[in-house]
């Protein structure tokens, strides 16, 4: 591994990205990048009826997600130091393939090509996958108001496509380190010693 991972943590919606990687941030004393949510403007909007908003969200996420891959390679990656994310830039397009159709969606595929392509991606993800109980179970507990009444088949959709997307990923992409973490039974919340295993192994595959 080089000196300085950049290391971002991935899955379907409430899987536990942004708790696993305070976490480990915390633990690893790496900076974090977390997801803007609370000043999203388009994702109540989008709940209530995606056909109308899933353009704007997306087009939304991804500057966001760009200005912060912008701000971590010259506060972090070019700097030579180690940096975790509670996101990797590519579920931009998990989602928007999923939510977007016609030229909409190729215009889109478009744009996030020409922003992404030619920046540093993470060298590690780690990947948790979990079953939809399991989600719809940690999305209530979290409870957003604007999640409330999360489609199911939405949601299992995106499992499917999380897991499709990282092997693609794998696939195309074979130094980087894709780490999966069954959400279902390891659960680094609540258990200590699953939680330090994890924080181990990353600590690990660091160095
Ligand atoms: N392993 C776990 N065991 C029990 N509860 C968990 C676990 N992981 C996450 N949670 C809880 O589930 C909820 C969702 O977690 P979190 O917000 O970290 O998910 P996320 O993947 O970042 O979600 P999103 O996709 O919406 O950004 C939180 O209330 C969190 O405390
Ligand atoms: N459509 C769509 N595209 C994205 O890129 C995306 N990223 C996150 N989300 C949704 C999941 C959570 O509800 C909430 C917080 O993660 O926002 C997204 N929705």
């Amino acid at each position: 591994m080089r000196q300085a991972p950049f290391i971002a943590v991935e899955g379907p919606i409430g899987a536990g990205k942004t708790t696993l990687s305070s976490m480990l941030a915390e633990t690893l004393h790496l900076p974090i990048i977390k997801e803007i949510v609370e000043e999203n403007p388009f994702l109540d909007k989008f709940y209530q009826n995606m056909d109308d908003w899933s353009f704007q969200l997306e087009m939304f996420f991804l500057c966001n997600r760009y200005k912060q891959l912008e701000d971590t390679i010259t506060q972090y990656i070019e700097k030579g130091k180690p940096v975790i994310s509670d996101y990797h830039i590519y579920k931009n397009l998990i989602f928007s393939e999923r939510t977007l159709k016609g030229t909409k969606r190729d215009k889109y595929r478009q744009i996030y090509h020409v922003l992404t392509d030619d920046l540093p991606k993470p060298d590690i993800i780690l990947y948790i996958r979990a079953d939809l109980d399991t989600l719809l179970a940690r999305i209530a507990k979290r409870g957003r108001s604007f999640e409330e009444g999360m489609d199911k088949a939405y949601l299992q959709q995106l499992i499917e496509d999380y897991d499709d997307a990282m092997s693609s990923l794998a696939a195309r992409e074979p130094s980087t380190i894709i780490m999966t973490i069954d959400g279902n039974t390891v659960d680094f919340v609540e258990n200590r010693m699953h939680y330090e295993e994890i924080a181990a192994k990353v600590k690990e595959l660091m160095e």
